[in-house]
């Protein structure tokens, strides 16, 4: 599979590396604006760029009919423009806020706890991200999407970054030093509490999840999910 890899930072250079032990080849590593020329001959491109960036490298690829893995965060807003896009040109494209195997078990095992605690009013839900000092954008994509997980199967009706309403769940994000990626969801309660968490130790799984999504895509149309790839539920 040839790979045009946009985004060469730690995600990118890892991606290489994975890719590489599987037999692909990367034709392409682009850290800034490209044309049409640079992912020509792509079989499939792997975004991990930058929250500004993603959109714009998305509709590029889907324009130049190149299947696109988008593992970028902090650019939801013009997650639906890009579907649209990749219907009308009959494209392929998945976007997840994380790839590893581990946060996609663990995002259902999420749903599942939300589910159990829904009519237990003692708890009080809230959640906790901890990621690297170079992280642009909070909370992380992957603890947005744990809370729209809650949100489907509870009473809570939204987040909040610190603070949050009755009927919302508060997010802490926390930058430390080389942290690759930890979130934890906590039911508080006056006996006792119960808590999950999901700790990465490093960038390996994450990288590892975005090479087996663009090995799924090829030859597929649609916009899909890594529960898709993984056939999980
Ligand atoms: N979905 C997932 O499983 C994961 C998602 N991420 C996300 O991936 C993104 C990248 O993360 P890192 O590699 O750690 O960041 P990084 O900062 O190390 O790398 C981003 C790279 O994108 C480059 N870039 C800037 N403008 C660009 C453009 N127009 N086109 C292509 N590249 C451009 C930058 O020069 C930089 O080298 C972040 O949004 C992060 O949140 C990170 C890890 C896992
Ligand atoms: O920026 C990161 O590093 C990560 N970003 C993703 C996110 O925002 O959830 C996934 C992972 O936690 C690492």
């Amino acid at each position: 599979m040839k790979i045009a890899l946009l985004g060469y930072g730690k995600m990118g250079k890892m991606i290489e590396q994975i890719a590489i032990s599987r037999n692909h080849e990367i034709i392409a590593k682009i850290d800034n604006e490209f044309t049409s020329k640079d992912i020509a001959g792509a079989d499939v491109a792997i975004d991990f760029s930058v929250p500004s960036a993603a959109f714009g490298n998305i509709t590029s690829c889907l324009e130049n009919g190149v299947p696109v893995i988008s593992g970028t965060t902090g650019w939801l807003d013009n997650y639906d423009k890009a579907v649209d896009l990749c219907h009308r040109q009959k494209g392929a494209f998945i976007y997840a806020s994380n790839f590893s195997l581990g946060v996609n078990i663990f995002f259902q095992l999420n749903e599942y706890l939300a589910r159990m605690m829904s009519n237990l009013e003692e708890y009080q839900v809230s959640m906790e991200e901890i990621h690297h000092t170079q992280k642009l954008d909070a909370p992380s994509g992957t603890a947005i999407t744990l809370a729209e997980g809650i949100i489907k199967n509870s009473s809570k009706t939204g987040w909040q970054l610190d603070k949050a309403g009755d009927n919302e769940i508060p997010i802490t994000a926390k930058r430390i030093e080389n942290v690759p990626g930890t979130h934890s969801i906590r039911y508080s309660g006056k006996v006792d509490d119960i808590e999950i968490t999901h700790t990465a130790h490093s960038r390996e799984g994450f990288a590892l999840g975005a090479v087996i999504a663009a090995e799924w895509i090829i030859g597929k149309t649609g916009v899909f999910s890594m529960k898709d790839v993984l056939n999980l539920d």
